[in-house]
């Protein structure tokens, strides 16, 4: 870019999760390519696992800083993002990303080369917003959630008071949704959330929601307003202040086939897949944060057994909380039982890839956002299996859409079995009655998928920020 007066410095702060540090990433990518300065901000082995992927031709315009974190009680020392601990946990990692308000604060004040223009944030960080402020830095909400959940969680006014207290309170529509819809928690997805004891960090998530909410200039969705037109619609009176959709950031398969040589796992992987039938293999992974017992692994298990279809499933292998040194065990012989059929891997494997193989039939998964955008994407149906945070919420919008069926359970304790696994799984991926929600999950992919209508919303939330940086917050 010549003129150094067309060109924006944007600061990222994510929240310490995969699920946030990827597509703040990606997002970062984009406006690099655009010719805008970037510096993205996170923590040093947050860095490495995402971060050091610049390609070459963007390293001069994306800049990296690295924060450690400060040691708090109850955190492991190598944990630093939410999957590094069981989510029980999570309130510690907030109380260490809190301490970072400090290096934030100086690199602010004394980023003047160029002067940062917007800093684009995440919902934990409640305290940013006024000290961008003080220092002329406009201010971009970013929001990694549909504008269906962030409608249940409500206005500003809402979330800063706790309106809600109790589990029991999230499990019906609340006042200011005037829609008829399901799209409400059932009882053990949200006592999930109340797990972790809110009080440690000081700070609920509602406060953290609506200070960031309501202390922002602009507010940026990553969703598919076509999918979700009239949660859009809500959303933006409930803030009653700019909201912008950026589309959903499709993912690129294609940019890593250099890089692909050398990845075993992805090689592996996709050699075992080129063997299976078209849309005959059903993909397990229930994302960086959800955790299941050992009685509901058991079911889940021996529910892909009886399904009778190919698999790969990915399973978080962490440790227990409270039994730190214990992992989950899969059933005895399960493995020597599955074995040709079934393809189990415990460490990180590349997701979007996995979900563009055509032999991919359909995607059992808890319903993060991130992998709902990557399935819709390739058009894959999904098998419906939330657990925690806004996954329920999507899970209810996505049944009210058509694009999946959910795994029933027991509304209270979240009881399943195996039958009732291997039920859904059959019903989406290969039954006759199924086919209504294939077709419409395929029909997805022209929505969620379309790169030029994708890269025309970038290109239109760049000009919003070029068109409002900093006179706006002052
Ligand atoms: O082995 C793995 C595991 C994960 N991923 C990627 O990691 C991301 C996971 O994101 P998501 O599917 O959204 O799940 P979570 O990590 O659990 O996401 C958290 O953040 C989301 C966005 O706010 C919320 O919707 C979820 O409920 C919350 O748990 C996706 O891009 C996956 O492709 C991989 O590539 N390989």
């Amino acid at each position: 870019m010549e003129n150094e007066k067309e060109r924006l410095h944007v600061v990222m702060f994510p929240w310490l999760a995969m699920g946030h540090i990827i597509p703040f990433f990606h997002l970062s990518k984009c406006l690099a390519q655009r010719g805008h300065r970037v510096t993205f901000i996170s923590t040093p082995r947050n860095i490495e696992r995402v971060v050091n992927k610049v390609p070459s031709d963007l390293a001069p315009l994306l800049h990296i800083v690295s924060f450690p974190l400060t040691k708090v009680e109850n955190l492991p020392n190598d944990a630093e993002s939410s999957m590094d601990i069981p989510y029980q946990k999570a309130q510690f990692l907030k109380i260490a990303f809190d301490l970072l308000e400090i290096p934030l604060t100086n690199f602010l004040e004394s980023s003047s080369n160029p002067k940062p223009d917007w800093i684009v944030y995440d919902y934990a960080s409640h305290w940013l917003p006024q000290i961008a402020g003080k220092l002329g830095v406009s201010r971009a909400f970013f929001s990694l959630f549909t504008a269906a959940t962030m409608s249940f969680y409500g206005p500003p006014w809402a979330l800063l008071n706790d309106e809600r207290s109790i589990p029991e309170d999230y499990t019906v529509i609340p006042k200011w949704i005037p829609l008829e819809t399901k799209v409400v928690y059932r009882l053990h997805e949200i006592k999930k959330n109340f797990e972790a004891p809110v009080d440690e960090s000081g700070t609920s998530d509602g406060v953290r929601f609506g200070a960031s909410i309501d202390g922002s200039d602009v507010i940026l969705f990553r969703n598919c307003v076509e999918f979700e037109p009239e949660w859009f619609s809500l959303v933006s009176e409930l803030y009653q202040k700019p909201v912008i959709s950026i589309g959903v950031l499709p993912p690129s398969v294609v940019e890593n086939e250099k890089f692909d040589s050398n990845d075993t796992t992805w090689l592996g992987i996709k050699n075992w897949l080129d063997k299976q039938n078209q849309d005959s293999v059903v993909y397990v992974a229930l994302g960086t944060e959800a955790t299941l017992n050992q009685e509901e692994l058991n079911e889940l298990a021996l529910g892909l057994e009886k399904c009778g279809l190919p698999f790969i499933w990915v399973l978080r292998d962490q440790p227990i909380h409270n039994q730190e040194d214990s992992r989950l065990q899969l059933p005895d012989g399960y493995e020597d039982r599955v074995k040709n059929r079934g393809v189990i891997y415990k460490g990180w494997v590349p997701q979007t890839k996995i979900l563009s193989h055509s032999s991919v039939g359909g995607f059992l998964t808890h319903c993060g956002w991130n992998s709902v955008i990557e399935a819709l994407c390739f058009g894959r149906v999904l098998i419906m299996f939330p657990v925690l945070n806004d996954q329920g919420l999507n899970t209810r919008l996505l049944q009210e859409k058509g694009v999946g069926v959910e795994i029933p359970r027991n509304e209270k304790d979240g009881f399943f079995t195996s039958d009732s696994v291997a039920e859904a799984v059959k019903f989406g991926v290969v039954s006759e009655e199924g086919e209504l929600l294939r077709a419409n999950a395929r029909q997805m992919s022209g929505l969620f998928g379309d790169r030029k209508r994708n890269e025309e919303l970038i290109d239109d939330c760049v000009g919003y920020l070029m068109e409002n940086r900093i006179s706006i917050s002052k």
